[in-house]
């Protein structure tokens, strides 16, 4: 297959926009949901690279285009490969699969075979679109085999893969009836990253076992002491590269008047009240979005918090509206922020704000503002870029971030109020904490988590991921415990 122009290319199955058909017919392109873009975004237009995935709707032929100055291919799927491949075997089978199996996976022959033709059309448009000799950065779990299926292809690669989502427990990744596959797949990568040096000793150990392929034995360090898997005579280099978030540019975007400005007229328009608690996330049964709202009814049923006092908002972002478990999850949660509002409101001064929405950038960094306590609780969640924002939003040290221990964000920002979301009381007992902090012990806790959050932003990130992905891999050899510049 003959090659393209692009020297640098991201493959993910969203583009960094999504294509909207509005009321008259007429198509505009709007931000896609997700850390994923947030966090890539910004370093592939500063590399003016290309992007090859999915337009976001099935059924859509398109060539090239240039949208606010990065290159994007994108790649067709019909309406029952969207059903197949990215409801049904990427969010049905390996999301609950890969979080803990929260929810059931579902193991369906049919899907299989749809990801696999996915993948390979994948493959066969990042072929066409990578220069001789170019870098490729594959993303996420709805890609796995693509990394073998390219090195077919095109041999003169070099390519990464990241995943975004935590690796499984060994004893849970076994139950994937194609298990085999997919580890043969991401060993066509170059480099392998995931966020947390778990999920990197995770693979390592599937890789001796699955595929029967020699591999380094020693810890695995974050952005350090890479792990190798031997496949032939080529060594496919293992490692943590926890991503982030342009923290510098939202820190900006946090002291401007206008969002200042914003963020004050939010709480005069929320009634005043005395503390405000804020949730933003996908619509997702990750998320424990359920497990706050029980914590919040219990703490007003106790008498513990007071409803003419403090308030919560929560934003959701529609996603995967069609998938059961999310269809499920969804009427579940508007029957608990019913029940709340039910019980503890007020004529025109609801306890729960709730918006079924995705938000302006600006307007959530406002929110980010106002709040004065961030409620982060997924029972199992990657990273959460969420937790990250709120932080580099609190320019004033003020606020208090409650966060679930089981997101990869968790492992590095210690000073918050770290809960497990499978002991409620502990929750409530976080969030109590959190609404009553003391204003100094807040603010030495906000600075330890903005020097963290600030330093470690996402250019760090893709910066200690692509320079580890530049080393020869030869010369990775040697490398049982190899050191990368971050
Ligand atoms: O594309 P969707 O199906 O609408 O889902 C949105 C994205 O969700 C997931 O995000 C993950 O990546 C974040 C950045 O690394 C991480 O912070 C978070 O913990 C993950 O859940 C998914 O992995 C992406 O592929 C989706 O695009
Ligand atoms: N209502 C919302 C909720 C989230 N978001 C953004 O979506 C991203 C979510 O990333 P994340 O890493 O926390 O979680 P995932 O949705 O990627 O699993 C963040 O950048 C949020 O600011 C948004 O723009 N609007």
């Amino acid at each position: 297959m003959g090659s393209g122009a692009s020297e640098f290319v991201v493959v993910a199955n969203r583009l960094p926009v999504d294509l909207e058909t509005l009321p008259d017919g007429s198509t505009r392109w709007k931000r896609s949901p997700g850390g994923l873009v947030t966090a890539l975004e910004p370093i592939l237009r500063g590399k003016s690279g290309a992007w090859v995935g999915w337009p976001g709707v099935a059924d859509t032929d398109l060539g090239p285009i240039v949208e606010d100055g990065i290159e994007l291919h994108p790649v067709r799927l019909s309406a029952k490969e969207v059903a197949d491949y990215y409801e049904g075997f990427s969010n049905a089978t390996l999301w609950p699969l890969y979080h803990d199996v929260i929810v059931k996976p579902v193991y369906d022959r049919t899907w299989w075979d749809a990801y696999v033709e996915v993948n390979r059309r994948f493959a066969e448009a990042t072929s066409k679109a990578a220069a001789h000799g170019a870098t490729v950065w594959i993303q996420d779990y709805q890609l796995q085999l693509v990394p073998k299926m390219l090195r077919m292809l095109r041999p003169d690669l070099t390519i990464g893969f990241f995943l975004h989502i935590p690796f499984p427990p060994v004893e849970l990744f076994m139950q994937m009836p194609w298990r085999t596959e997919i580890v043969e797949g991401l060993l066509g990568a170059d480099l392998i990253g995931f966020h947390l040096p778990g999920g990197a000793q995770n693979f390592l150990y599937l890789a001796r076992r699955l595929a029967g392929q020699p591999t380094s034995r020693g810890n695995v360090g974050v952005r350090s002491k890479l792990g190798v898997v031997q496949v032939g005579f080529r060594n496919v280099r293992v490692g943590a590269f926890p991503i982030s978030i342009d923290s510098g540019k939202l820190d900006e975007l946090a002291r401007t008047k206008s969002v200042r400005d914003r963020a004050k007229q939010l709480r005069k328009e929320l009634g005043n009240p005395q503390r405000i608690m804020l949730g933003v996330d996908r619509l997702d049964y990750t998320k424990g979005i359920d497990v706050r709202l029980n914590a919040i009814r219990e703490l007003l049923e106790e008498g513990r918090i007071d409803p003419a006092e403090n308030i919560m908002v929560q934003l959701a972002t529609p996603s995967r509206e069609r998938v059961e478990s999310y269809v499920q999850m969804r009427g579940d949660i508007e029957k608990q922020v019913g029940r709340i509002n039910g019980e503890f409101g007020q004529v025109g001064r609801p306890v729960v704000h709730y918006l079924h929405r995705a938000i302006p950038r600006e307007e959530l960094t406002a929110f980010f503002v106002a709040a004065d306590v961030m409620l982060v609780t997924p029972l199992r969640d990657g990273m959460n870029l969420v937790a990250k924002e709120y932080v580099a939003c609190r320019t004033d040290l003020g606020g208090a971030l409650v966060l679930s221990e089981f997101t990869g964000a968790a492992a590095e920002l210690r000073q918050a109020y770290l809960t497990n979301p499978h002991d409620l009381e502990d929750v409530k007992d976080s969030m109590v904490e959190a609404l009553t902090q003391d204003r100094e012990a807040g603010r030495r806790r906000m600075r330890g988590l903005r020097r963290q959050v600030l330093a470690h932003d996402v250019d760090r990130w893709a910066k200690s991921f692509l320079s580890a992905l530049a080393r020869d891999s030869v010369a990775g050899a040697a490398l049982l415990g190899d050191e990368v510049q971050a």
